[in-house]
């Protein structure tokens, strides 16, 4: 029997808020060295570039934009007092991968795979994988160069030092995170017990696993990847290669279903307490994964902090009485338009609880009802309206959530992720939201099915007993980090410095003053040739912004959730001369920008973000579409006094007296623009605070699950 085609997968989600933390980071101060590098050096970047010295690392230059919303405070590269013990062993580590060099250079392709081969024995035979590492990283480095002509640079194999030890490496967005996570992936392979690397979606497993995937055969290393279509005997032969790369939740997912099988084959008793999903043999269906050993999880940011409050979820048994209830969502959402705030109802304005007055209550008792709806209890039905009311003012159609019909042609409710910008595949709200959704979209409810299984995003990481983590903008979660994962966070400085220009903040008073500047500075800077990425908070608002410029006639791309298939194509021609592109924040990851001579010449790409988004490190990711690598750019924050992050930040009557007077506002208020940084800190406040109290909780239900012998993972309250 197979479990996985009898159980519904779901995706459970309360929110996708994330929080930033002030960040304790250390930074690394590291510069590349000249030894050994067949790369063509830049001549742009050698006079500020550091005086390299035999086996010593220097610093790189910091950062020369000033980030949003944070105040990096990296320790100055130059600095004694900065260089800290670590900082030292690894510096000597790097001294002994580069002495490596020469000879491996020297040696032919068999040669390496032999090599590679020899180090798989020792480290099967238990020596400790630290000492193998320089030899190691020197390999993979060589093959790197030799399969993709691209040698880690210095500062990734540091960064690749710093992952080995089990850190969160912040690595600037297009400093090459996908090589770098070579060097860990290929170490801790060796051990023969897998190495994982969990990224956001299918199509980046797939493009970094297939990129990558000539480098690790020149040292004779399988990799994998697991996509969501895949069925189990794909999956198998994935998990079985030496480096496996996929989705966080179809690691998730897997780890939840070999549990159920183990436990519907009764295998499940002796590991239950213990480590869990150690392979097993013999007949009948068989688990997928061959344990959990080490995990690079790459955008960790993403991930770890902005997905952990996302169980994931595997369905159960349909639900007798699921008629009654599609007939209870759809009668409720009939009549949530003739509940009036005040009269009927009121908002909390803490815990945003929607909570019916007596005269709602008692307008709801007066409803007309079928028969099937009127069995429901009384307070049931006050709960159904009450939520119906909340998703009738408070989600939007291409705004939180886009209608589609999905593979079999059924229209369905795909969640626009806040964060990314992405269709959040498979997800859903929970507490019955989504299905309110669906009855006011008027498709087909899908009535929740109890849970089989769950797991929390902390919970499924915290199992590897080797997890460690990349990110362009970890160092303001820091703290979250390494509280929860026990990660410290490293920054690793650029290879060249950034020469990424930020433009002074705008502040207008209404979204359209705001969007009719935007124009403005698109149309000036179309002119010169530049290219322009202009990134907006939502669908909607990227319909409002591309008619702006079309009744000005600017050529340019709209790059939403909407047109997803064409994502990666369209971000990376957003660097071509005198090009155009409007993007949701999903432009914001996994896609490099090249610049053309010219454009570079001309100044490199200019980004516009039109809006603060409920994390800071969100608005970071946007503006890392342009100064990649070295390369010049620059980018400037749109801001107005109706902006959602006011409500959130400051509260709603606030927000609001600060609505009529942008009304009234002639030009722009620019000054104002540090009210938008607090309220952003307060939203990333809460967000971090809410994420506490899960956490919490589920400890404290995984406690209580285990005295009374359950399963926390199958046991699991509804
Ligand atoms: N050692 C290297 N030598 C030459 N080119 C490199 C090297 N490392 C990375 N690159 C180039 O840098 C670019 C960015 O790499 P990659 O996409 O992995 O960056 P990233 O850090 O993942 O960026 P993002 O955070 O935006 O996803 C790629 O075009 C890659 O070819």
């Amino acid at each position: 029997m197979n479990v996985s085609r009898e159980l519904a997968v779901r995706l459970g989600r309360t929110s996708n808020d994330m929080t930033e933390k002030k960040h304790e980071e250390t930074a690394i101060s590291t510069g590349e060295q000249d030894g050994g590098s067949e790369l063509p050096s830049n001549p742009k970047s050698e006079a500020s570039k550091p005086k390299v010295v035999e086996g010593e690392l220097l610093g790189a230059p910091g950062t020369s934009d000033r980030h949003i919303g944070g105040t990096h405070k990296a320790l100055s590269p130059f600095s004694r007092q900065g260089i800290s013990p670590r900082m030292i062993r690894w510096r000597r580590k790097l001294n002994q991968i580069n002495e490596l060099e020469p000879m491996l250079k020297a040696e032919d392709d068999q040669s390496l795979r032999k090599r590679s081969l020899a180090l798989r024995y020792r480290a099967m035979a238990g020596e400790k994988l630290a000492m193998l590492l320089p030899e190691a990283y020197a390999l993979v480095r060589e093959a790197g160069r030799r399969a993709l002509s691209m040698r880690h640079y210095d500062v990734q194999m540091i960064g690749g030092i710093a992952l080995f030890e089990g850190c969160i490496a912040e690595m600037q967005t297009g400093e090459g995170k996908t090589l770098t996570a070579t060097l860990p992936l290929y170490l801790h392979s060796l051990v023969g017990k897998g190495a994982h690397l969990a990224t956001v979606n299918d199509y980046l497993a797939k493009r970094d696993a297939e990129w990558m995937r000539v480098l690790y055969e020149k040292l004779g290393v399988s990799v994998g990847v697991i996509q969501t279509s895949d069925d189990q005997k794909d999956r198998r032969r994935s998990y079985a290669c030496a480096v496996t790369y996929g989705t966080a939740k179809e690691f998730g997912f897997d780890f939840l279903r070999d549990r159920l099988l183990l436990r519907a084959q009764n295998r499940l008793q002796t590991e239950m307490l213990g480590d869990g999903g150690v392979g097993f043999s013999g007949g009948g269906d068989e688990i997928v994964m061959r344990g959990m050993h080490f995990c690079l999880v790459d955008e960790a940011d993403s991930i770890l902090i902005d997905e952990a409050r996302t169980p994931l979820i595997i369905g159960s048994i349909e639900d007798t009485v699921r008629d009654q209830i599609v007939e209870t969502y759809q009668w409720a959402s009939e009549h949530a338009p003739e509940f009036e705030l005040d009269e009927h109802f009121e908002i909390d304005n803490e815990t945003k609880q929607y909570e019916l007055t007596a005269r709602g209550r008692q307008k709801v008792r007066a409803l007309p009802k079928s028969d099937l709806v009127r069995t429901m209890g009384l307070v049931d039905l006050y709960e159904y309206i009450e939520r119906s009311v909340k998703v009738y003012r408070e989600f939007l159609l291409d705004r939180q959530y886009v209608v589609r019909p999905n593979e079999k042609g059924v229209e369905e409710i795909v969640i626009v992720d806040e964060f990314t910008g992405r269709l959040a595949e498979g997800r859903k709200w929970r507490d019955g939201i989504h299905q309110a959704i669906e009855a006011k979209e008027k498709i087909e409810i899908s009535v929740p099915t109890g849970q089989a299984a769950r797991i929390t995003v902390q919970d499924l990481f915290l199992r590897y007993p080797h997890l460690a983590g990349m990110t362009g903008t970890a160092a303001t979660s820091a703290r979250e980090m390494r509280k929860i994962y026990r990660t410290p966070v490293i920054r690793v400085p650029t290879n060249r410095p950034p020469r990424r220009e930020r433009m002074p903040d705008r502040v207008f008073g209404t979204m359209l003053a705001k969007y009719e500047a935007v124009a403005d500075e698109v149309q000036e800077i179309n002119r010169q040739g530049r290219p322009v990425l202009i990134g907006t908070r939502s669908i909607d608002k990227s319909v409002i912004l591309s008619k702006m410029l079309t009744e000005r006639n600017i050529e340019h791309e709209v790059l939403n959730a909407n047109n997803v298939a064409k994502e990666a194509e369209i971000v990376s021609a957003a660097g071509a001369r005198a090009k155009v592109t409007v993007a949701t924040n999903m432009a914001g990851r996994g896609t490099d920008i090249k610049l053309s001579d010219d454009v570079e010449r001309m100044g490199g790409m200019h980004v516009i973000c039109t809006e603060f988004h409920d994390a800071a490190r969100i608005d970071r990711q946007l503006i890392g579409r342009c100064g990649r690598q070295g390369d010049r750019g620059s980018y400037r924050q749109y801001l107005s006094l109706d902006d959602d992050i006011l409500k959130g930040g400051l509260g709603p009557d606030k927000a609001e007296k600060l609505k009529s007077k942008g009304e009234l506002l002639k030009g722009s208020s620019d000054k104002l623009a540090s009210l938008f940084v607090r309220a952003q800190r307060k939203v990333e406040r809460k967000h971090f605070r809410d994420r506490m109290v899960l956490m919490h909780h589920e400890k404290e239900r995984k406690k209580m699950q285990r005295e009374i012998g359950q399963d926390p993972y199958l046991d699991t309250p509804d």
